[in-house]
């Protein structure tokens, strides 16, 4: 028992002293990264590309403007993990051998990337192997993804949408303030950022209609979210305890819940959206670890009432990672920020979330993806949608170009992009993209 103890406790520092060591702010590699990069030594985000001389699937690590592939470094045995494991289309096979080994790699890599580190550096060979371009690779969905739940975390955006679709004067309901209120969403239709998005067709009631009428979307949005992989799943009846959520998340992403506003305020109630948020949702290909945003950890929003016990938090939960979103319009050159936010804002957090979640005793799997719900400041250049932005069309954005927007346009691309700033140095998202396609006629 004390042997069993006192090697818990030594693995339990060797953890501490890992993340302490890969977040150092002084850290450097010898991939250059310049400040305002996404990828610096200090993030490490795995996903998984391709490349055209090698178009297999394989799981891959952001360093600067370059990719490390990790099957090329598990093949040449700088890595405690089989190659087969990076040799697979999607993280799944990564995330099932656990913390521990997530933990361990991320520190391996730090080291190898290191800039008096020689291993790699002087080895011309490997590096042609194992180091490449960014923009000479294919990005895909990182995750296979066995189920997908969106929550509704931002008072803001609950009240903003509480305003327009219901009653002004009683915008938040007051389940809300209680419960961090989710819905099942449609993990099928997740995709990577970059994959068009097709405009939907459903039933539409127009202002003054008697009944509904079938055709495609005029009111087509965007929801700014950040989502959260499931990295140790709990098994069905036995739910995960607030105190240890936080084992049991891999990484987050960027995430983008398109939404269909006309198509939602006509289908929505009792049950919630089904048709205008089944269609699409894009994440961003790089999966950020919760190792590589610690020290970005932040006070999140005071919460009164008290929530029940089994959401009771200690410390800091929130995470502070400054947000924007951008349109380009399809016809012009230059994308225009239309949103700058903080994830810090978010009055319920991810342990609660996932504690919600799980209390009825509803298993989770490897991979599956948690949406925050709308990422809503409180000023109205902090809204993070176009329903909020352009009060559901009543004011519309004016763009660069003088043209004005109160949804998406077919041709439009909608792009986010997330950081925390260290200093000297961004641990980054990178970017989620989609460009609007036209409805299938
Ligand atoms: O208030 C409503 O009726 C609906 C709000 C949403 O659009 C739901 C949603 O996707 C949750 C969120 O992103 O916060
Ligand atoms: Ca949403
Ligand atoms: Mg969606």
């Amino acid at each position: 028992m004390l042997a069993w103890l006192a090697k818990a406790f030594q693995r339990s520092t060797l953890m501490k002293k890992d993340i302490m060591q890969t977040n150092d702010p002084t850290l450097k590699s010898f991939i250059p990264t310049p400040p305002e990069s996404h990828f610096p030594i200090q993030n490490l985000p795995f996903g998984v590309f391709s490349t055209a001389a090698d178009p297999a699937p394989r799981v891959g690590v952001a360093i600067g403007d370059h990719i490390l592939d990790l099957a090329a470094i598990a093949e040449a045995g700088l890595l405690n993990v089989k190659p087969e494991i990076f040799r697979q289309a999607s993280l799944n096979a990564f995330i099932a051998l656990g913390r521990p080994t997530w933990r361990g790699t991320r520190a391996a890599i730090s080291d190898l990337l290191r800039a008096d580190n020689l291993q790699l550096r002087d080895n011309q060979a490997l590096r042609a192997k194992a180091l490449v371009a960014q923009d000479q690779a294919t990005l895909h969905l990182p995750v296979e993804i066995p189920g997908y739940t969106d929550f509704y975390s931002s008072m803001e955006h609950a009240t903003n949408v509480g305003s327009m679709f219901r009653d002004p004067a009683n915008a938040l309901l007051p389940n809300w303030l209680h419960i961090p209120i989710g819905y099942n969403g449609r993990a099928s239709s997740v995709v990577v950022s970059g994959t068009p998005v097709q405009r939907p067709n459903g039933q539409l009631k127009l202002p003054d209609a008697e009944a509904p009428v079938f055709g495609a979307c005029r009111k087509l949005d965007f929801e700014l979210e950040t989502g959260f992989i499931i990295g140790q799943p709990n098994a069905l009846g036995e739910p995960i305890d607030i105190a240890n959520a936080e084992q049991h998340i891999f990484g987050m992403v960027l995430l983008n819940d398109w939404s269909a506003r006309d198509l939602q305020q006509w289908e929505y109630v009792p049950l919630g959206p089904f048709n205008s948020k089944s269609f699409a949702t894009s994440i961003s290909p790089w999966v950020v670890s919760m190792d590589a945003l610690e020290p970005f950890r932040a006070e999140s929003p005071v919460q009164q009432p008290e929530p029940l016990p089994y959401l009771k938090q200690s410390g800091k939960n929130g995470y502070d990672i400054t947000l924007e979103v951008s349109l380009k319009a399809g016809q012009s050159a230059a994308p225009q920020t239309i949103c700058r936010t903080n994830f810090k804002a978010m009055y319920w957090t991810m342990v609660q979330q996932l504690a919600h979640h799980t209390v009825s005793g509803c298993n989770t799997r490897i991979g599956d993806l948690m949406g925050s719900g709308t990422i809503s400041g409180s000023t109205p250049g902090a809204y993070g949608s176009l329903l909020e932005l352009t009060w559901n069309g009543k004011n519309p954005l004016v763009l660069a170009d003088g043209s004005q927007r109160t949804f998406i346009q077919d041709g439009d691309e909608v792009a986010m992009t997330g950081w925390c700033q260290g200093d000297g140095y961004r641990v980054g998202f990178g970017a989620v993209s989609g460009k609007v396609l036209p409805a299938r006629g």
